[in-house]
């Protein structure tokens, strides 16, 4: 007797306990790779399309922007070659931009420690709650998403409370906001002036959220990510990577590799500033790779997004930036509506600003 076919209903339903099982364990990606895992759950094997040009093999790089001058006459020098690397590639690297050397290695080494602290200790940490001020998961999207990445993720939301973020770790995390915070506030000017407006109203606009990625050795990189395609849906992040590299930025068709530069940040326009400054910067799609290398791969990231998130704080193009020739390209939208959709569907490839384009 033929065997029936497994209906697509059935292989769902076996992906979700899958799914569920992983979760309810609490041990991450790390706990996989810990327990000797040579092939990777299915549920972490992504589409043949989202694993196109693993190996970019492209010489390009995305601009890298020496901030040391910024409070001289070379300002508008410097605003010039943000505004060009926000509108082009929307994405950029910074060096001299103020955060010490040590600010840095301290917050990679903390989130490193974090996540190679015994499991049982770190799983009281693991859950999907988000009133959680502190909290650890593999994958925010891991019910969401078509395939899993290879990735765990701590989680911070800063409020006026830091109690909950371990003793261990609170005075690296909280020295990287405070810095980060400083830093974002100036790209912000200068991304404010590359439009020619104030930057008042964006500054006002501004909280922040930091996450820590912790990208363990993955045994088959060649069919999974380590986060897959998206763009970041705030307005602006600083993103802090260690020296192991497999950050991609889309550029035209090609994936180009965002290389680590020593001391350097990388900085990148969110969904929400490519529809303020009505299409002058870009909200530009990246993934990163599988970790190939035995050394975990780590990264801390921080979004400024809009802070007023009521059903009546509508935001759209800003009106400075519009003229008769120069109309709206986006109808006005709130907070959760965009938010809203964003968590429904997790990362999956694309942004979500074309649902508000007109
Ligand atoms: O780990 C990275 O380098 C990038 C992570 C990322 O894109 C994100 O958290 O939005
Ligand atoms: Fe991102």
């Amino acid at each position: 007797m033929a065997t029936p076919a497994v209906s697509s209903a059935t292989a769902e339903y076996d992906r979700a306990k899958e799914v569920k099982e992983f979760d309810d364990s609490k041990i991450g990606v790390k706990g996989l790779v810990d327990a000797g895992a040579i092939i990777i759950p299915r549920f972490f094997v992504h589409p043949p399309e989202n694993l196109t040009y693993l190996n970019s093999s492209s010489t390009k790089e995305i601009p890298v922007i020496d901030l040391a001058d910024v409070n001289s006459d070379r300002r508008s020098e410097i605003v010039e070659h943000i505004r060009l690397a926000s509108h082009t590639w929307g994405f950029f690297q910074v060096i001299n931009h103020g955060i010490p050397t040590f600010v840095l290695d301290e917050t990679i080494a903390a989130v490193k420690s974090f996540n190679e602290q015994p499991t049982t200790w770190k799983s009281e940490f693991y859950t999907r709650d988000q009133g959680s001020r502190f909290r650890f998961a593999t994958n925010f999207d891991l019910f969401q998403s078509k395939a899993a990445s290879w990735r765990d993720t701590m989680q911070v939301r800063m409020e006026k409370y830091t109690d909950n973020i371990p003793a261990t770790y609170r005075k690296e995390i909280l020295a990287w906001e405070a810095h980060t915070k400083v830093l974002a506030e100036s790209l912000t000017e200068l991304l404010s002036e590359g439009l020619g407006v104030g930057s008042r109203n964006l500054k006002e606009l501004c909280c922040l959220q930091t996450v820590g990625h912790y990208y363990p050795f993955c045994p088959q990189p060649e069919m999974t990510l380590g986060t897959a395609s998206h763009s970041d849906p705030g307005i602006l992040t600083v993103l802090l990577q260690d020296q192991i590299g497999g950050l991609q930025v889309k550029h035209g068709e090609e994936w180009i590799a965002v290389n680590p530069v020593a001391g350097g940040l990388v900085i990148n326009v969110g969904d929400f500033f490519e529809i303020i400054s009505n299409d002058e910067y870009k909200s530009v799609e990246h993934r990163v790779l599988a970790n190939n290398c035995r050394e975990p791969r780590i990264s801390i990231v921080t979004f400024f997004s809009p802070s007023k998130m009521g059903d009546t704080d509508f935001y759209g193009p800003l009106p400075d930036l519009l003229s008769p020739e120069k109309p709206p390209l986006y109808r006005n939208f709130t907070v959760g509506e965009y938010i809203g959709k964003f968590l429904n569907k997790g990362l999956d490839g694309k942004s979500y600003v074309d649902a508000f384009r007109l």
